[in-house]
């Protein structure tokens, strides 16, 4: 089943298309990676796909529902969350106060603290304060939950990001070169970590230059080059694809 779609997308800086006519297709509970030289537009579709721009010309659904020109807060809230190329943490919050950040889209203003509880936000807190220790739990942070976020190794800091975006329990997660900079051994992990977030039905896109990551990972592979997509198929298939050597693998 189709989850998200992206249809005829392009996006205009000036006389540039950073992302230039693109189809897009995210089934659900699949692992897509996207590829393509620096400069491709892979960020820009992100981009896209999580509000921060609205596309020049073409339309993004989500379970067939028309989300385009929606902001970011509300491309969360119905569940599509990111990660970044350079990681965006609040550093001089704590680990558990980023992970608060991401919940706020699940559960509103409440968190905040509201001065007369009511029924409503005493759920919501207790909901929240769950959610919080359950994904300290599962990545392994609870006990640096009082550090600060700048503080943290770098392999950490990405695993905190990922943390807040999984936070609100999203149907879709985009990940923007999460192995950027991780050693092989921090890269098999998040290989690990990956596979375990789309076995518990999150679907997943990322972005990565890490040929030997995708093509191990991926269901699919979507190669984009020079804001145009260029392929767009299994890794094997997208490995041995002339178009894609020529312009990338090669
Ligand atoms: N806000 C912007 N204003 C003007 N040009 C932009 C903007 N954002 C991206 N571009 C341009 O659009 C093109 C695509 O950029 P984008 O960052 O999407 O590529 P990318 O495939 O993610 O590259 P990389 O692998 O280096 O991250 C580039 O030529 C870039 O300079």
């Amino acid at each position: 089943m189709r989850i998200l779609k992206g249809s005829k997308l392009t996006m205009r800086f000036g006389g540039l298309k950073a992302v230039n006519n693109v189809d897009f297709n995210l089934t659900n509970g699949e692992i897509l990676s996207l590829i393509g030289p620096n400069g491709a537009g892979k960020t820009t579709l992100f981009n896209l796909l999580t509000g921060i721009y609205t596309p020049t010309e073409g339309s993004i659904y989500m379970d067939e529902k028309n989300i385009t020109g929606l902001k970011p807060y509300d491309i969360a809230s119905i569940g599509i969350t990111r990660t970044f190329q350079n990681i965006r943490l609040f550093a001089d919050m704590s680990v558990e106060d980023n992970i608060m950040m991401g919940l706020h889209t699940k559960v509103g203003a409440p968190l905040i603290g509201s001065i007369i509880p009511t029924p409503s936000s005493i759920r919501a807190n207790k909901f929240a304060k769950e959610r919080l220790d359950w994904v300290l739990n599962y990545l392994g942070l609870y006990s640096l939950r009082k550090e600060k976020a700048k503080n943290l190794p770098y392999g950490l800091q990405r695993k905190l990001e990922i943390g807040r975006a999984i936070a609100p329990e999203p149907e879709v997660l985009l990940l923007d070169e999460p192995a950027a900079g991780m050693n092989p051994q921090e890269t098999n992990e998040l290989m690990g970590l990956i596979y375990d977030l789309r076995d518990k039905g999150i679907t997943i896109l990322l972005i990565e230059h890490d040929m030997k990551l995708v093509m191990g990972i991926s269901d699919r592979v979507m190669v984009l080059n020079y804001g145009e997509k260029i392929a767009d198929g299994k890794p094997e298939e997208v490995k041995q694809n002339p178009d894609v050597i020529k312009a990338y693998l090669g």
